[in-house]
Protein backbone atom coordinates (compact mmCIF):
# COMPACT_ATOMS: atom_id res chain seq x y z
CA UNK A 1 0.00 0.00 0.00
CA UNK A 2 2.43 2.71 1.11
CA UNK A 3 6.51 2.14 0.81
CA UNK A 4 8.63 4.53 1.17
CA UNK A 5 12.30 4.35 0.54
CA UNK A 6 15.18 6.93 1.68
CA UNK A 7 12.53 9.58 2.99
CA UNK A 8 14.22 12.15 4.44
CA UNK A 9 12.58 15.36 5.98
CA UNK A 10 14.39 18.33 7.32
CA UNK A 11 16.44 16.70 10.22
CA UNK A 12 13.16 15.33 11.94
CA UNK A 13 12.78 11.66 9.76
CA UNK A 14 14.30 9.50 8.16
CA UNK A 15 13.35 6.72 6.63
CA UNK A 16 14.98 3.96 4.83
CA UNK A 17 12.88 1.32 4.25
CA UNK A 18 8.92 0.73 5.06
CA UNK A 19 6.22 -0.73 4.04
CA UNK A 20 2.99 -0.16 5.44
CA UNK A 21 0.47 -3.43 4.34
CA UNK A 22 -3.25 -2.88 2.61
CA UNK A 23 -6.04 -3.64 5.08
CA UNK A 24 -3.85 -4.29 7.94
CA UNK A 25 -4.38 -2.18 11.58
CA UNK A 26 -0.22 0.33 11.85
CA UNK A 27 0.22 1.75 15.00
CA UNK A 28 2.90 4.61 15.00
CA UNK A 29 4.39 4.61 18.16
CA UNK A 30 7.60 6.74 20.03
CA UNK A 31 8.25 9.79 21.96
CA UNK A 32 7.06 13.36 21.53
CA UNK A 33 8.94 14.70 18.72
CA UNK A 34 10.11 11.82 16.98
CA UNK A 35 7.80 12.83 13.90
CA UNK A 36 4.75 10.75 14.18
CA UNK A 37 2.45 13.35 13.12
CA UNK A 38 5.34 14.43 10.47
CA UNK A 39 4.87 10.69 8.93
CA UNK A 40 0.88 11.04 8.92
CA UNK A 41 1.62 14.39 7.09
CA UNK A 42 3.53 13.02 4.38
CA UNK A 43 1.46 9.99 3.86
CA UNK A 44 -1.05 12.65 3.11
CA UNK A 45 0.81 14.97 1.12
CA UNK A 46 0.00 17.47 3.60
CA UNK A 47 3.87 17.92 2.85
CA UNK A 48 6.98 16.20 0.48
CA UNK A 49 9.89 14.29 1.65
CA UNK A 50 13.49 16.79 0.71
CA UNK A 51 14.59 13.46 -0.96
CA UNK A 52 13.25 10.12 -1.36
CA UNK A 53 10.10 8.75 -2.66
CA UNK A 54 6.85 7.77 -1.04
CA UNK A 55 4.47 5.09 -2.91
CA UNK A 56 0.79 4.73 -2.65
CA UNK A 57 -0.25 1.14 -4.25
CA UNK A 58 2.59 1.45 -6.26
CA UNK A 59 2.61 5.34 -7.52
CA UNK A 60 4.93 7.98 -6.87
CA UNK A 61 2.79 10.41 -4.30
CA UNK A 62 4.62 12.69 -6.67
CA UNK A 63 2.37 11.84 -9.47
CA UNK A 64 -0.63 11.84 -7.91
CA UNK A 65 -2.99 14.62 -7.50
CA UNK A 66 -3.24 15.88 -3.96
CA UNK A 67 -6.93 16.11 -4.05
CA UNK A 68 -7.98 12.92 -5.63
CA UNK A 69 -5.46 11.19 -2.92
CA UNK A 70 -7.41 12.82 -0.23
CA UNK A 71 -10.37 11.09 -1.49
CA UNK A 72 -8.67 7.94 -0.53
CA UNK A 73 -6.49 8.61 1.70
CA UNK A 74 -8.43 10.79 4.63
CA UNK A 75 -6.49 12.18 7.85
CA UNK A 76 -7.43 12.79 11.04
CA UNK A 77 -5.46 15.33 12.50
CA UNK A 78 -4.86 15.82 16.72
CA UNK A 79 -7.01 18.57 17.28
CA UNK A 80 -9.52 18.51 14.57
CA UNK A 81 -12.01 21.47 13.77
CA UNK A 82 -15.29 21.63 14.50
CA UNK A 83 -17.63 24.26 13.00
CA UNK A 84 -20.17 26.26 14.88
CA UNK A 85 -23.53 24.14 14.53
CA UNK A 86 -25.22 20.54 15.13
CA UNK A 87 -23.63 17.52 15.57
CA UNK A 88 -25.13 16.62 11.98
CA UNK A 89 -23.66 19.34 10.52
CA UNK A 90 -20.22 18.69 11.89
CA UNK A 91 -20.95 15.19 10.55
CA UNK A 92 -21.68 15.67 7.24
CA UNK A 93 -19.52 18.54 6.39
CA UNK A 94 -16.31 16.00 5.50
CA UNK A 95 -18.89 14.24 2.75
CA UNK A 96 -19.53 17.88 1.67
CA UNK A 97 -15.93 19.39 0.95
CA UNK A 98 -15.07 15.95 -0.92
CA UNK A 99 -18.21 16.56 -3.17
CA UNK A 100 -19.57 13.24 -1.98
CA UNK A 101 -22.84 12.08 -1.64
CA UNK A 102 -24.98 12.99 1.35
CA UNK A 103 -26.63 10.35 4.00
CA UNK A 104 -29.58 9.98 5.58
CA UNK A 105 -30.51 10.39 9.56
CA UNK A 106 -29.99 6.66 10.01
CA UNK A 107 -26.97 6.03 8.94
CA UNK A 108 -25.66 9.18 10.89
CA UNK A 109 -26.80 7.39 13.78
CA UNK A 110 -24.89 4.56 12.88
CA UNK A 111 -22.31 6.45 13.17
CA UNK A 112 -22.43 8.30 16.22
CA UNK A 113 -23.03 4.99 17.95
CA UNK A 114 -19.88 3.30 16.37
CA UNK A 115 -18.29 6.23 18.31
CA UNK A 116 -20.06 5.53 21.31
CA UNK A 117 -21.59 9.09 21.34
CA UNK A 118 -25.22 9.12 22.85
CA UNK A 119 -26.28 12.73 21.72
CA UNK A 120 -28.92 13.80 19.93
CA UNK A 121 -28.12 14.79 15.66
CA UNK A 122 -29.36 18.11 16.27
CA UNK A 123 -27.53 18.99 19.54
CA UNK A 124 -25.17 22.03 19.28
CA UNK A 125 -21.32 21.24 18.84
CA UNK A 126 -20.18 24.36 21.01
CA UNK A 127 -21.32 22.35 24.04
CA UNK A 128 -19.49 19.22 23.72
CA UNK A 129 -16.86 18.21 25.71
CA UNK A 130 -12.80 17.86 24.29
CA UNK A 131 -13.52 14.15 24.25
CA UNK A 132 -17.14 14.16 22.90
CA UNK A 133 -15.47 16.87 19.43
CA UNK A 134 -12.89 14.46 18.95
CA UNK A 135 -15.41 11.61 18.55
CA UNK A 136 -17.88 13.78 16.05
CA UNK A 137 -14.51 14.31 14.07
CA UNK A 138 -13.70 10.63 13.84
CA UNK A 139 -17.66 9.87 13.43
CA UNK A 140 -16.57 12.52 10.12
CA UNK A 141 -13.71 11.09 8.67
CA UNK A 142 -15.21 7.31 9.13
CA UNK A 143 -18.63 8.46 6.78
CA UNK A 144 -16.32 9.43 4.45
CA UNK A 145 -15.54 5.82 3.79
CA UNK A 146 -11.95 6.36 2.60
CA UNK A 147 -9.73 3.35 2.16
CA UNK A 148 -7.01 4.54 4.59
CA UNK A 149 -8.20 6.70 7.51
CA UNK A 150 -5.25 8.14 9.25
CA UNK A 151 -5.26 8.92 12.76
CA UNK A 152 -3.08 11.28 14.85
CA UNK A 153 -3.76 10.32 18.31
CA UNK A 154 -7.98 9.50 17.75
CA UNK A 155 -8.31 8.78 21.42
CA UNK A 156 -6.15 11.52 23.17
CA UNK A 157 -9.13 13.18 24.78
CA UNK A 158 -11.02 9.89 25.62
CA UNK A 159 -10.47 8.29 29.37
CA UNK A 160 -8.88 4.65 29.37
CA UNK A 161 -12.25 2.40 28.75
CA UNK A 162 -14.14 4.73 26.29
CA UNK A 163 -10.50 4.66 24.12
CA UNK A 164 -10.65 1.14 24.40
CA UNK A 165 -14.10 1.16 23.36
CA UNK A 166 -13.58 3.67 20.45
CA UNK A 167 -10.43 1.66 19.18
CA UNK A 168 -11.95 -1.99 19.33
CA UNK A 169 -15.07 -0.54 17.00
CA UNK A 170 -12.45 0.98 14.75
CA UNK A 171 -10.36 -1.99 14.78
CA UNK A 172 -13.52 -4.20 13.66
CA UNK A 173 -15.09 -0.90 11.41
CA UNK A 174 -11.74 -1.60 9.40
CA UNK A 175 -11.60 -5.18 9.13
CA UNK A 176 -15.18 -5.93 8.43
CA UNK A 177 -15.01 -3.16 5.86
CA UNK A 178 -11.56 -4.12 4.14
CA UNK A 179 -9.96 -0.77 5.16
CA UNK A 180 -6.68 0.30 6.20
CA UNK A 181 -5.99 2.10 9.55
CA UNK A 182 -2.96 4.13 10.51
CA UNK A 183 -2.81 5.70 13.92
CA UNK A 184 -0.65 7.23 15.86
CA UNK A 185 -0.90 6.29 19.37
CA UNK A 186 1.01 7.28 22.55
CA UNK A 187 -0.47 4.29 24.74
CA UNK A 188 1.84 0.92 23.99
CA UNK A 189 -0.76 -0.85 25.34
CA UNK A 190 -2.77 -0.09 22.68
CA UNK A 191 -0.49 -0.52 20.14
CA UNK A 192 0.30 -4.04 21.45
CA UNK A 193 -3.59 -5.14 21.76
CA UNK A 194 -5.01 -3.98 18.39
CA UNK A 195 -1.85 -3.54 16.04
CA UNK A 196 -1.26 -5.98 13.28
CA UNK A 197 1.89 -3.92 12.27
CA UNK A 198 3.87 -1.31 15.04
CA UNK A 199 6.47 1.19 13.60
CA UNK A 200 8.42 2.63 16.35
CA UNK A 201 10.26 6.22 15.58
CA UNK A 202 13.40 6.77 17.71
CA UNK A 203 15.04 10.31 16.62
CA UNK A 204 17.24 9.50 13.77
CA UNK A 205 16.05 6.15 13.42
CA UNK A 206 13.20 3.11 12.10
CA UNK A 207 12.33 0.47 13.82
CA UNK A 208 9.53 -1.79 12.27
CA UNK A 209 7.92 -4.96 14.58
CA UNK A 210 5.35 -6.43 15.90
CA UNK A 211 6.25 -5.96 19.93
CA UNK A 212 7.90 -2.34 21.21
N1 LIG B 1 7.17 22.13 9.36
C1 LIG B 1 8.08 21.96 10.33
N2 LIG B 1 9.22 22.65 10.31
C2 LIG B 1 10.16 22.48 11.26
N3 LIG B 1 10.02 21.65 12.31
C3 LIG B 1 8.89 20.95 12.38
C4 LIG B 1 7.86 21.05 11.40
N4 LIG B 1 6.85 20.23 11.75
C5 LIG B 1 7.24 19.63 12.90
N5 LIG B 1 8.45 20.05 13.28
C6 LIG B 1 9.25 19.57 14.42
O1 LIG B 1 9.55 18.22 14.12
C7 LIG B 1 9.52 17.41 15.28
C8 LIG B 1 8.53 16.26 15.09
O2 LIG B 1 7.20 16.77 15.13
P1 LIG B 1 5.92 15.83 15.09
O3 LIG B 1 4.73 16.68 15.36
O4 LIG B 1 5.94 15.03 13.85
O5 LIG B 1 6.22 14.86 16.33
P2 LIG B 1 5.29 13.84 17.08
O6 LIG B 1 6.11 12.59 17.23
O7 LIG B 1 3.99 13.71 16.39
O8 LIG B 1 5.12 14.54 18.49
P3 LIG B 1 3.91 14.52 19.57
O9 LIG B 1 3.87 13.11 20.13
O10 LIG B 1 4.40 15.51 20.61
O11 LIG B 1 2.67 14.93 18.87
C9 LIG B 1 9.20 18.36 16.42
O12 LIG B 1 10.41 18.70 17.05
C10 LIG B 1 8.55 19.55 15.74
O13 LIG B 1 8.75 20.71 16.48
Amino acid sequence: MFLLREVKYKDILYIKNLTIKNQLITSIVGQSGTGKTTLLRLLNKLISPDTGDIFYNNQPLRDINSIDLRREVVMLPQNPSIFRGSIKENLLIGLKFSEKPLVNDDKLKEILELVNLQKDLNQDCEKLSGGEKQRVALGRVILMEPAVLLLDEPSSSLDEDTEYLIIDRLVNYTKKNNKTLIMVTHSKKVANQFSDEIIQLRKNTIITGEEI
